[in-house]
């Protein structure tokens, strides 16, 4: 175990590298030449880079990717992902591929309200803190219009601000309770500085007032129950195989499938990490938060009181309908939309979307995502498809060499994939 350090974030970056090598690897040349191997040779690129965190020390590569054939609202679109797993971008295509001469997705902005909180306590008459704070709203707004004036002239900024009593759930427990606008911005930044603005106002209005309150913190929520967004898909039901229909058989898979997810937890969150495979992919692409996306998302599914499905799927008339829908708080300027330059990139292949046709994309990527894992499960079973992509990494763990992959590859087009397999097949090629 190595000592403590003091200063390490004023370290040069080679000072940090050498360090690390020295103190937490066993192979410090080894260690500096892998960090180095990695440094984009451009070093202005690399500085832009560098500079996204705190104590960069090298680039952590993930695979870049594009799904085609996306038909949403009419709209032919190729989505970028980003995303370590083998065979999601191979699923969000197939399905693609599938709902494509069905008439595609279709999808609707719900709504794009963002929350954000002044936490504080207070003990005193309730009565009293309702009056003064009366007395002190039109000021929240009026007091940030310099803060908010931008953000108005885009058609945005603070849409209400409430007083909540929470004193049931904890003692004291009172917050302002603000609902924003932030049009193409995700918005933290624009949010936190308007909730650190009111948390003065009510303070200093307090004060004024004679209340003895006491602000805790002031900040958004990524809870976005209103920030939602609905895509869905839907076909006739027939006897026979057609391009343009499934059959009864396996839509009413697909429905129990979903009506499982939706009561059994352990089905549940799995059934929705399915959907993230899509849904982060597009955001890391993206440069958004796949953090906030993440918890706002999950605490979505569990705003009914238990897990459930963020997908839902019904028969009726004929009709096999299957939707998601899901609270995406995502933006297409800030954070790193602009600096990243395969950010920008995706941005240009999904033909600069603004936010809200962005969390279109990314509920579509979901729903696909959930189509393609479910169509395996209640069809082929997981492993027969999956395996099939992570063909490549198994060979790739195995050492298999260029030539023994391609013979492998073709080996196994008609043969079960397994860890096992694999090595037995590579085993049996050498000798
Ligand atoms: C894996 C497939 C797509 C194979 O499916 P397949 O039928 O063997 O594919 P195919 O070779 O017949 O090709 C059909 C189309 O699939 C796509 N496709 C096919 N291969 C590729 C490839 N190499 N690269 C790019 N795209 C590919 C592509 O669109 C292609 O059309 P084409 O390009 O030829 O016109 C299918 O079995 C599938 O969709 N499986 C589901 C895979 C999945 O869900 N993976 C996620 C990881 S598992 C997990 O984390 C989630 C889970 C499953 O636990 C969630 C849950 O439980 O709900
Ligand atoms: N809990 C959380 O989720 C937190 C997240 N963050 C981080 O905050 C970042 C996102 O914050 P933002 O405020 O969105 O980014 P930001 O502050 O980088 O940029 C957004 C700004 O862009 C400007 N803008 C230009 N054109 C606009 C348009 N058409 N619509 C709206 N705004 C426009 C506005 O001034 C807006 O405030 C992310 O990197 C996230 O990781 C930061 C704190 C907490």
């Amino acid at each position: 175990m190595h000592k403590p350090i003091e200063g390490f974030s004023k370290l040069t970056k080679s000072e940090k590298i050498n360090w690390i090598a020295q103190n937490c690897t066993r192979n410090p040349e080894g260690t500096t030449a892998l960090l180095e191997k990695y440094w984009n040779n451009d070093k202005e690129l690399q500085k832009v880079h560098d500079e996204f965190i705190e104590n960069t020390l090298s680039n952590y590569y993930l695979p870049y990717s594009v799904a085609p054939n996306f038909l949403i609202n009419g709209r032919l679109l190729t989505i970028p992902m980003v995303i370590e797993e083998s065979s999601v971008v191979a699923a969000a295509s197939k399905s693609a591929k599938f709902w494509l001469p069905k008439g595609g997705f279709k999808t609707t902005v719900i709504g794009t309200e963002k929350v954000g909180q002044v936490h504080f306590m207070y003990y005193g008459e309730q009565k009293k803190l309702e009056s003064v704070f009366d007395k002190l709203k039109p000021s929240l707004f009026s007091e940030t219009e310099q803060l908010t004036n931008s953000m108005r002239k885009r058609g945005g900024g603070i849409s209400e601000i409430t007083l909540r009593d929470k004193t049931e759930k904890l003692k004291g427990y009172y917050q302002l309770h603000c609902t924003f606008q932030t049009m193409d911005a995700m918005g933290a930044n624009f949010i936190n500085s308007c909730l650190e603005q009111f948390a003065k106002i009510l303070e200093r209005e307090a004060a004024k007032n004679e209340l003895e309150l006491e602000v805790i913190m002031s900040i958004l929520s990524n809870y976005v129950p209103n920030c939602l967004v609905k895509a869905e898909v839907q076909c006739a039901i027939s006897e026979k195989k057609s391009e343009t229909t499934v059959s009864k058989g396996f839509a009413e898979r697909m429905v129990q499938a979903v009506k499982i997810a939706k009561t059994e937890p352990y089905r549940a969150v799995t059934h929705n990490k399915g959907i993230m495979n899509g849904i982060d992919a597009v955001v890391l692409a993206t440069g958004n938060d796949f953090r906030a996306i993440e918890a706002g998302v999950h605490a979505f599914a569990a705003k009914d009181g238990g897990y459930s499905s963020l997908t839902h799927a019904t028969i009726q008339d004929n009709t096999f309908k299957f939707w998601i829908e899901v609270p995406l708080a995502v933006g297409t300027v800030g954070g790193l939309t602009s600096l990243h330059p395969l950010v920008k990139l995706s941005l240009e292949i999904l033909q600069h979307p603004t936010a809200k046709e962005l969390m279109q994309i990314m509920a579509v990527a979901g729903l696909a995502q959930n189509f393609a894992a479910l169509r395996s499960l209640v069809t082929t079973g997981i492993q027969k498809g999956h395996m099939k992509m992570h063909l490549l990494n198994l060979l790739n763990q195995a050492g298999a060499t260029e030539s023994e992959k391609l013979k492998l590859v073709d080996y196994f087009k008609d043969h079960t994939v397994s860890n096992a397999a694999v090595k037995d097949a590579l085993n049996n090629l050498r000798n």
